[in-house]
């Protein structure tokens, strides 16, 4: 299986072009096998850039441990560079279709390759029963989650995926290794969460540390970020315009008042190219037809 490795701000998938490949298995089998670091071709999980009656190009995501989700940032930006640099459509603005909808995207490019990209993720979600999450009231901000007898106040907010933002006085590994996997699958999420753990800086600079839901600690999180930035607002911690510094690189957002948008600007880059070699033990497509 041909495959290019991409990353935006160190959150790196290995990527599937089905404009002219085939996937051998289904993605959800494939995508913990690609993912692993030491037996695999190593990522954060599985992305496939698919043609689309309605877009540009059509993304779909899988994290490392095979479940699926609507959305991934970092990933959008990338597979825009990607559809531009490999002329799948060469238009310096693209339409993109993803599980939360068809999404806008700028390029910044030198005519050749894109280097930064614009994504309008969209509004954010904030109706409990739609993150989804129990806390009975919208919007939940700043609501009282019990974790291992210890308290934590969670803001939530879904970009097309569900994610629960925690502002902390120091994102250290007790807190992102030990309490995120526990907040990940914690009854008050019914479909999981992702996990941001948040340091204000000041009201226009965080610094975030990233649980992801099937995929573990990451180096950014694109949607995390953009749901950091609404969550901010709403807590009346951060202004509407931030620089989110993630492990990986820094990501700038804006949670537009006009059209309730929130637009996230980043890098993505592309690493490697290679042919994927699949385990005999694998099921494939024609074995199991
Ligand atoms: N890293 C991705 C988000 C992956 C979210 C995924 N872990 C989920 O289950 O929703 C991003 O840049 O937005």
């Amino acid at each position: 299986m041909r495959f290019t490795k991409m990353h935006g701000a160190g959150n790196d998938y290995v990527y599937v072009n089905l404009f002219e490949e085939s996937l051998p298995a289904p993605p959800e089998k494939l995508a913990p096998l690609v993912s692993d670091r030491h037996f695999g071709i190593g990522g954060d999980g599985l992305i496939l850039i698919m043609p689309s009656d309605v877009a540009d190009a059509r993304m779909r995501m899988f994290n490392a441990d095979g479940s699926e989700s609507e959305m991934c940032g970092n990933g959008l930006r990338c597979v825009a560079k990607f559809v531009y640099d490999h002329g799948i459509a060469k238009k310096d603005k693209l339409k993109l279709e993803t599980g939360a909808g068809i999404l806008s995207v700028d390029l910044e490019t030198d005519g050749k390759t894109a280097k930064r990209v614009t994504v309008n993720m969209g509004q954010p979600i904030l109706d409990a029963a739609k993150i989804p999450t129990t806390f009975g009231e919208t919007p939940v901000v700043e609501k009282e989650l019990e974790i291992s007898g210890r308290m934590f106040e969670a803001t939530c907010v879904s970009m097309g995926n569900p994610h629960c933002v925690i502002f902390v006085d120091k994102a250290d590994d007790d807190l992102v290794l030990g309490i995120g996997p526990q907040i990940e699958n914690a009854p008050q999420f019914p479909a999981r969460v992702n996990v941001a753990f948040i340091e204000v800086i000041s009201p226009n600079e965080v610094r975030q540390r990233t649980w992801e839901r099937g995929s573990g600690e990451t180096l950014a999180c694109g949607t995390g970020a953009s749901a950091v930035c609404v969550a901010g607002v709403l807590a009346g911690k951060l202004h509407r315009r931030i620089v989110n510094h993630l492990l990986g690189g820094d990501l700038e957002l804006y949670w537009s008042e006009e059209d309730n948008n929130v637009y996230m600007t980043g890098p993505a880059e592309e690493v490697f190219s290679g042919v994927w070699t699949i385990p005999q033990d694998v099921p494939l497509y024609s074995e199991l037809a």
